[in-house]
C-alpha cells in the first residue's frame, strides 16, 4: 500500500444563538470547497493544541472569544487532494458577537435545516452527530416478546433514538405484529425503527430497512421511496463506497473489536475504522465489542456513535 500523507488537522466551532440554532460560515471565493457551508475554524498550527486553534481562528473569524468547548466529533476525510480530520468542539461558552472579519456570508440555520446546506464531505457526518442519535440498538436474537417490549423502552427512556429489529428466523406474520408494536413504542418516543433484511415488509409498514452486506452489494437503487431510511452493514471499502452510491442514511462497519459472537471476523481495531471511515462521508455507527460508554471513544474515530446487541442496551 502507498504510505499516506499526513492528515491537515482542522479544528471548527459548533456555536448555538439563544434559540439553539448553529452559525455556519461560507468558504469565500478562491480557495478548495469555496461557496460551500461550513463550521467556522482552521487549521491547527504547528505546537498549538486543537483546542487552541478552535480559540484562535474563532477570534480570528468571527472577532468572538470562546470561554469553554468540548469535543463533539473528530472526522477523518480524504479528499481528492489531501487528507483532514475535522475536530469539532461545542462551544459552550463565548464573549462577543459573532461577525464575518473575512468577508465571509454568515447564516444561523435551525437544527433541522442543517442538512439543507451544501457543505463539505467531511461535515455530514459532523451533522448527522448532531441531529440523530449516538446508540443504534440491535435487538437479540432470542427476543421474547412481552420482555423485549418493556426493554425496548427502558432502552428508549435511556435516551436511544435508533433501533433494529433483528429477529432471524422468525416467520413473517409474527415478525408484522412485533416490528408493528415495536415500532409503535418507537414513535412514542420520537425514536426510529428498523427492520433487518426485509425491505417488501419495512415498506408496508412504512419504517425504515436495514440491508445486510449481501442485500446491499445486490441492490441497484434505494429499496425504500425517501423518506423511510435505509441503513446497510458493511465490512470493507467496497461495501461502504456501495453504501454511499445508493445514497443510504447510514451504515453500521465493524467488527471494530473481537466479539464472542463473531470469532472468525478480523477485528478492525479503531485505527482500521479510522481508514475506512475518511473514504466515504457516510455516518457510520462503530459495531463490535462496543458499550454505551465507548460513545465519545467512538466520536474520536469519526463514528457517529456506537451500535450493539449485548453491550449497548441498558441493563
Ligand atoms: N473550518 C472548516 N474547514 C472545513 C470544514 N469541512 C471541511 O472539509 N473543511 C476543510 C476545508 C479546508 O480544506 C480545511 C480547513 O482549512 P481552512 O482553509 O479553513 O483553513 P484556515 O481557516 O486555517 O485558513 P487558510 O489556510 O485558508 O488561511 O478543512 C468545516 O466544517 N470547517
Ligand atoms: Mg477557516
Amino acid at each position: 500500500m502507498p504510505e499516506r500523507t499526513r492528515a491537515v488537522h482542522v479544528a471548527a466551532a459548533v456555536l448555538r444563538d439563544v434559540r439553539g440554532r448553529i452559525l455556519l460560515a461560507r468558504r469565500t471565493a478562491g480557495r478548495d470547497l469555496a461557496g460551500l457551508w461550513e463550521f467556522p475554524g482552521g487549521k491547527v498550527e504547528p505546537g498549538e493544541t486543537p483546542a487552541q486553534a478552535l480559540v484562535r481562528e474563532i477570534e480570528e473569524e468571527l472577532g468572538i472569544r470562546v470561554l469553554a468547548a468540548e469535543p463533539l466529533i473528530a472526522v477523518p476525510q480524504a479528499y481528492p487532494d489531501k487528507r483532514i480530520v475535522l475536530d469539532v468542539f461545542e462551544v459552550t461558552a463565548w464573549e462577543g458577537q459573532p461577525r464575518g472579519r473575512e468577508r465571509q456570508a454568515l447564516a444561523w440555520s435551525p437544527l433541522e435545516q442543517l442538512a439543507s446546506y451544501p457543505m463539505p464531505p467531511a461535515d455530514r457526518p459532523v451533522v448527522a452527530a448532531l441531529t440523530a442519535g449516538d446508540r443504534y440498538l440491535i435487538t437479540p436474537p432470542d427476543s421474547e416478546r412481552a420482555g423485549f417490549l418493556s426493554r425496548l423502552d427502558r432502552a428508549l427512556l435511556a435516551g436511544v433514538r435508533r433501533v433494529q429489529l433483528r429477529v432471524p428466523g422468525m416467520p413473517v406474520a409474527a415478525l408484522r405484529t412485533l416490528a408493528t408494536d415495536a415500532a409503535i413504542h418507537c414513535r412514542a418516543r420520537g425514536a426510529e425503527l428498523l427492520l433487518n433484511g426485509e425491505p417488501e415488509l419495512a415498506a408496508e409498514l412504512g419504517i425504515g430497512v436495514h440491508l445486510k452486506a449481501s442485500q446491499l452489494m445486490a441492490a441497484s437503487a434505494r429499496p425504500l421511496p425517501a423518506g423511510l431510511t435505509v441503513a446497510a452493514s458493511c465490512h470493507d471499502a467496497a461495501e461502504l463506497a456501495q453504501a454511499e452510491r445508493l445514497g443510504l442514511d447510514f451504515v453500521v462497519l465493524g467488527p471494530v473489536r473481537a466479539t464472542a459472537s463473531h470469532p472468525a471476523a478480523k477485528p478492525l481495531g479503531w485505527d482500521g475504522f479510522s481508514r475506512l471511515r475518511e473514504t466515504v462521508s457516510l455516518p457510520i455507527y462503530a459495531l463490535g465489542g462496543m458499550k454505551a460508554a465507548d460513545v465519545a471513544l467512538a466520536r474520536r474515530h469519526g463514528a457517529q456513535g456506537v451500535a450493539g446487541i449485548g453491550g449497548v442496551w441498558p441493563r
